[in-house]
């Protein structure tokens, strides 16, 4: 199997290599915890079982559904917040085009997201959008109560309903939540949507291979079994049996909670194209909401290289040396592009004409690995053969594992986010929420 793989070895500086072998006993001990459901939040293992789990004739359902909302729509609105919405969005940015939406000739529908923040102008602008486009609502949410995604929701569901009237509604929106609790399940149920379910013990950052990831991704058209094979070839370069050190997850795991107690606070998810992008945003909930609690846990932070050297190059070079870097290294381009020769060489670039751009873009990679380390920045890189489903299905079953195994090492429970309530509790106060009266008249002395 061709897997993605992780060197840590310009960490050596920073932290000793030997130490990092002899986190092995307590990294495997922590991800034993995962295998045994003996640790914190041991009700929300359910991800660990979902490659394996989930049936060809799922997958088949799923993909079902998906051409039937192709067909019927130019535009899917995916709407949902945080991991209800971040998993599809980092697998379809990643394999897209990334002129996608401009694509005339298309096969599927665009792709768009609504209820992942409370902007009005981005309701307004994707409303007077959808007035003339024929368009369908795959509305996520597991707890089915979330303020974003509930008001995305409604606004959405009322345009349907303007254009197509109540009956056809009901084709045009697919529901994934609860199986039995929350208000759109209940508004799923009364309606007649098409529903499927985010299992009870799957929480919503580990949810990306439920069908909160794999309907919006198939819709896209992009193929589930290969993301879903990649993941299950992941659960076993990560299973009990393997060795520390042929376990890339236990390896991150490690190597990074030793960067964090040697003060490396910060740890940046550094890719090389532009369409990871999103794959960060992914990681960085993942890894923010799982270890960011009890005042402790790296802070997830992510650049888009070689774009942000130009901005946030000089910080990372002579900054606050609190930092290491975690690069996403993909191996292998999907297309071919040299830089052509120039008669002139004005801009002195004919001595690289005819080298591949990639090319270009890993001595770019190669120049800044050598450069950090020698500002003081450590680095870890992952390996990625290519950016296709496969290996796209690997890489989130490796950082879920290893942000599970990470999180017990630090010694929090990595399933719960108790802090998220914070701001809503706030929100719902000053809004006047029935129910937060008290709450209104405390936070309105604090203004
Ligand atoms: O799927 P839901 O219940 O709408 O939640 C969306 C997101 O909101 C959070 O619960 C935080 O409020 C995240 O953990 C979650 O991914």
């Amino acid at each position: 199997m061709q897997k993605i793989s992780i060197d840590i070895q310009k960490t050596g500086g920073f932290i000793s290599l030997d130490e990092v072998k002899k986190q092995a006993g307590n990294v495997l001990a922590c991800q034993q915890k995962l295998h045994d459901k003996s640790g914190a939040g041991n009700d929300f293992l359910g991800w660990m079982e979902l490659p394996e789990a989930i049936t060809s004739e799922e997958l088949k359902t799923i993909k079902a559904t998906a051409d039937r909302l192709s067909e019927q729509s130019d535009v899917v609105v995916v709407t949902g917040i945080g991991g209800s919405y971040l998993g599809a969005r980092a697998v379809i940015d990643a394999l897209s085009n990334s002129f996608d939406f401009l694509m005339a000739d298309r096969k599927r529908p665009v792709v768009l997201y609504a209820g992942q923040n409370i902007g009005e102008d981005y309701s307004h602008e994707l409303l007077e959008l959808l007035k003339d486009k024929s368009f369908s609502v795959v509305v996520i949410s597991k707890s089915g109560t979330t303020t974003e995604p509930a008001i995305a929701f409604r606004l959405l569901k009322e345009l349907l309903e303007k254009k197509h009237g109540a009956n056809e509604v009901k084709n045009r929106i697919v529901a994934i939540t609860d199986e039995s609790k929350g208000a759109l399940r209940t508004l799923a149920d009364r309606e007649g949507y098409q529903t499927y379910v985010i299992p009870d013990d799957v929480g919503g950052r580990f949810s990306v291979l439920t069908p909160v990831g794999l309907l919006p991704i198939a819709v896209a058209g992009f193929d589930i079994e290969k993301l879903v094979e990649g993941a299950r070839d992941m659960v076993k370069a990560t299973a009990p049996d393997v060795s520390f050190e042929d376990n890339p997850a236990a390896v991150y795991a490690a190597a990074r909670n030793l960067l964090y107690q040697s003060g490396k606070k910060t740890e940046i998810l550094v890719n090389y194209h532009p369409k990871l992008h999103f794959l960060a945003e992914w990681w960085k909930q993942l890894y923010g909401e799982s270890e960011g609690k009890e005042n402790k846990g790296i802070f997830p932070a992510a650049v888009d290289f070689t774009t942000d050297l130009h901005s946030m190059g000089q910080w990372i070079q002579e900054g606050e040396r609190t930092i290491f870097e975690t690069v996403i290294s993909v191996e292998n381009s999907n297309h071919t592009v040299k830089v052509p020769s120039d008669k002139d060489d004005l801009d002195s670039l004919n001595y690289i004409a005819g080298k591949r751009v990639d090319e270009v873009n890993k001595m770019a990679e190669l120049g800044t690995l050598v450069a950090h380390v020698d500002g003081g920045v450590p680095n870890i890189r992952i390996s990625v053969p290519q950016l296709n489903e496969y290996f796209l299905g690997q890489l989130i079953f490796f950082f879920e594992k290893a942000c599970g195994i990470s999180g017990y090492v630090l010694g929090v429970n990595p399933f719960d986010q108790p802090g998220v309530e914070a701001y809503k509790k706030n929100m719902f106060a000053l809004l006047g929420k029935p129910g937060f009266e008290k709450e209104t008249e405390e936070i309105r002395k604090k203004l």
